[in-house]
């Protein structure tokens, strides 16, 4: 048996822009009644700012106000966080988020995306649906690093969401290794 699981670790999700982070992060926190942190939302909020006007200023001040952010709620423990598309870019971010949490990957098909998002809002996409392809490519091996369990998105919300809490269930038993 492995090492248990600290049951005041974080719950984060990463993954692509549209994956389903969000909606999956918000009924994890609300089945197992803990606070729910969206980290776009508490940008905008913190900031006073659409995360596009932040975007205004270049990538680097988005993404510097990005680590600040996930700084900031990833001490607020145990809750369950859901990251920015971008987050797994910038490697301080991980670290932090690895100290003290049990990160999810929401793999979701990018066709499955396409089909729910709207990328003309979206600054990195820029109304291209080409280059959500070429953005997975250069992201899922980051996903695939930082993550502690990969969960596909391509069912019911509530099916992924049972399969992540067995997962935690199983963790808090038999712990990560
Ligand atoms: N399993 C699913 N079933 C039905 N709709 C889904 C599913 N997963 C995601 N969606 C839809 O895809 C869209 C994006 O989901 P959500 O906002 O949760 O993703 P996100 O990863 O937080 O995206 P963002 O990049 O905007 O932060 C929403 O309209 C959501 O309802
Ligand atoms: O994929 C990305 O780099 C981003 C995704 C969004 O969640 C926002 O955090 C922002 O638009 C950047
Ligand atoms: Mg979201």
């Amino acid at each position: 048996m492995g090492k248990r699981m600290d049951t005041n670790k974080n719950i984060v999700f990463i993954g692509m822009p549209g994956c389903g982070k969000s909606s999956i992060g918000k009924i994890v926190a609300e089945r197992l009644k803990l606070p729910f942190y969206d980290v776009d939302e508490y940008i905008e909020k913190k900031a006073g700012k659409t995360i596009k006007e932040i975007f205004q200023h270049g990538e680097e001040h988005f993404r510097r106000i990005e680590s600040e952010a996930i700084r900031e709620i990833s001490q607020n423990r145990p809750s369950v966080i859901s990251t920015g598309g971008g987050a797994v870019k910038v490697p301080l971010n991980m670290k932090i988020l690895r100290e003290n949490s049990v990160i999810f990957f929401i793999n979701r098909p990018i066709e499955k995306i396409l089909q729910d998002i709207d990328i003309s809002v979206r600054p990195l996409l820029a109304g291209d649906a080409s280059k959500i392809y070429e953005l997975y490519q250069e992201r899922y091996p980051l996903y695939k690093k930082y993550c502690d369990i990969e969960v596909m998105n391509d069912r019911e919300f509530q099916d992924v969401v049972n399969k992540i809490i067995r997962f935690l269930g199983k963790m808090l038993y038999d712990g990560l290794e």
